[in-house]
């Protein structure tokens, strides 16, 4: 409960007063259906009593007819205005979810980032936010404004009927519908959760397979994944199914708990008549306000099936919204890049990787010039890549300095990081788009000439003019690229930020010879003056360097 009032909480903060006035109007509905349905039942009955009575010239029929027409009208006026205020604050209180969400998994550590999965995020994103929806209109809204009638309208047949009738009514609604409801949900749970699980299963297996099609083929085992995808499917539809089921139940004994409430009042108005408490008009009144009532159950008969899945989701978009903020490797506000000192120190550097004990790179120094090309060396799985990232500021220190230019990467602004080193990773992600869409991914303000110097640097520019220049179609992750061509896109992108310090995870795997020669001579001849650290397997990487420094591994 504590997660759905929290997400409650924040639906309503994000638009307070439309959500406010959209309750508001709630209640003046099921008031008005209450009384219009008690007034019409009132009216009726005592009209007839004046006609059997032979005073019915004398009944005046206009005001209470002019009070239904009223309460007719304003009960219709009354729900188009609260669909309208509700729907719409709720609808927008999501889409501030939505963005907080998105802003959690944005600035999350860099660690937590290489964890988050697509097909978890996206589920965070999209279903579990749609499933909050109900939080305000099938929840919390309905709740408050069934239980604000029913308060009203038992003070007011209280008053005009007595206490008996008054709590018979009211009381056999708020308690006997909370039973009903709150047993149903707790039956409904089990399946509701079994649901949630198929459907979040349907969603990530289906993303897995898509992403994973290539290598599944290969291995043979797309089958096996399509039938994973069409088990979930199944148990999803076998799990709505069920839900459907319950929510029909549920109808059943809220439409018997209605007529067992109705008999009731005409009972003991009818009894009241007999003792001539009231006139027979009256007891109608109850009768059919009891009849009225049965309204402010109706938005709550889809809450118990879906209560599991509200209550799930709530908690998961409330763990996800409530981690921290990266962990900064860095404080915020942190110095400018001086001007001063050599390029890149590192004394007696040790590094760890989050979760390990050991260092993985153990007391490494070294000292890059300006316009210096450094090679790391070291065996796979040595700790070069835990270098570079360290240097971008993307891994900590656990002892010993990394300057830049003479101020420690860790006390460095985070803006002024960017703008002064550049990392190209092993891996770099490309977007489906043109080639120019990639390029500009790194630099929005770059120019079509810097562009094509780019490409021209990495050796890409016979390859883009044959297929369209700056215009030609990468698809998704680089598809319709080989895996050397990507490489050489993810370069070109990065020198284009014309950085101080380029930090290079192996940059000519996937090229021959030829070709890596001109890319490191052609990178190289672009940046004269920025340093260049690279971390490197193939000779000749480390022949083209202007030297070489070995790292030793802690593990
Ligand atoms: N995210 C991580 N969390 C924990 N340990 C990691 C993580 N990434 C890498 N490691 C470990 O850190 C060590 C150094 O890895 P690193 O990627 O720096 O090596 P490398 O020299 O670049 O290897 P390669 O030449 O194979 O790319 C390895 O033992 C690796 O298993």
């Amino acid at each position: 409960m504590k997660d759905l009032l929290a997400i409650f909480w924040r639906l309503l903060r994000a638009h307070r007063w439309a959500m406010i006035r959209g309750g508001g109007l709630s209640f003046v509905v099921l008031f008005m259906g209450a009384a219009l349905l008690g007034l019409s039942g009132w009216f009726i009955v005592a009209a007839a009593a004046a006609g059997l009575a032979g005073v019915g010239a004398m009944f005046d029929v206009f005001r209470p007819s002019a009070l239904v027409r009223f309460l007719a009208l304003g009960r219709a006026a009354g729900r188009y205005g609260e669909r309208l205020l509700t729907h719409d604050a709720t609808l927008r209180g999501l889409e501030h979810l939505r963005a907080d969400i998105l802003r959690s998994f944005l600035g999350a550590s860099f660690g937590r980032m290489t964890r988050i999965r697509g097909a978890q995020a996206l589920n965070r994103l999209t279903a579990d936010v749609d499933a909050l929806d109900g939080v305000s209109l099938r929840l919390f809204l309905p709740v408050m404004a069934a239980l604000a009638t029913h308060l009203v309208v038992y003070l007011g047949l209280h008053w005009l009927l007595g206490g008996q009738i008054a709590a018979w009514i009211s009381l056999g609604y708020v308690l006997g519908g909370g039973l009903i409801l709150s047993v149903a949900a707790r039956l409904a749970a089990q399946g509701a959760t079994a649901r949630e699980r198929a459907s979040q299963d349907f969603r990530s297996a289906l993303i897995d397979m898509i992403r994973a099609r290539r290598d599944l083929a290969v291995y043979g085992r797309l089958p096996e994944q399509a039938a994973r995808v069409g088990g979930a499917e199944i148990r999803q539809a076998a799990g709505a199914q069920g839900q459907d089921a319950a929510e029909r139940r549920v109808g059943v004994l809220l439409n018997l708990l209605t007529q067992g409430i109705a008999a009731g009042a005409l009972g003991l108005g009818v009894a009241a008549v007999s003792a001539g408490d009231f006139a027979p008009a009256f007891a109608s009144l109850g009768f059919f306000a009891a009849l009225g009532l049965a309204e402010t159950l109706a938005p709550l008969r889809r809450l118990a099936p879906d209560l599991g899945r509200m209550r799930m989701a709530a908690h998961r978009v409330r763990v996800q919204i409530g981690v921290p903020a990266a962990d900064p490797v860095r404080p915020a506000g942190g110095a400018p890049v001086a001007r001063t000192g050599p390029r890149v120190v590192l004394e007696r550097v040790s590094i760890a990787r989050p979760g390990t004990r050991l260092p993985v790179v153990r007391d490494l120094s070294l000292t890059a010039a300006q316009g210096e090309t450094v090679a790391l060396t070291a065996p796979s799985g040595g700790g070069k890549s835990t270098v570079l990232l360290a240097l971008a500021g993307l891994l900590p220190v656990a002892s010993g300095e990394m300057r830049l230019n003479g101020t420690a990467i860790a006390t460095l602004d985070e803006a002024a990081l960017r703008a002064s080193v550049v990392l190209v990773p092993q891996r770099s992600a490309l977007i489906a788009g043109t080639l120019e869409d990639n390029l500009r991914l790194g630099c929005e303000t770059i120019t079509p000439e810097d562009m094509q110097a780019a490409l021209r640097a990495c050796a890409l520019e016979r390859v883009s003019v044959a297929r369209g220049g700056l215009q030609m179609r990468i698809g998704a992750r680089g598809e319709g690229l080989s895996g050397g061509e990507a490489r050489r896109v993810a370069l070109a992108r990065a020198i284009l930020r014309r950085p101080e310090v380029l930090l290079l995870d192996e940059p000519t795997e996937g090229l021959d010879q030829k070709t890596a020669a001109e890319v490191l001579k052609g990178i190289r001849d672009y940046l004269l003056h920025s340093t260049i650290i690279m971390a490197s397997h193939r000779q000749s990487e480390v022949v083209f360097a202007d030297k070489t420094v070995k790292i030793e591994t802690g593990i």
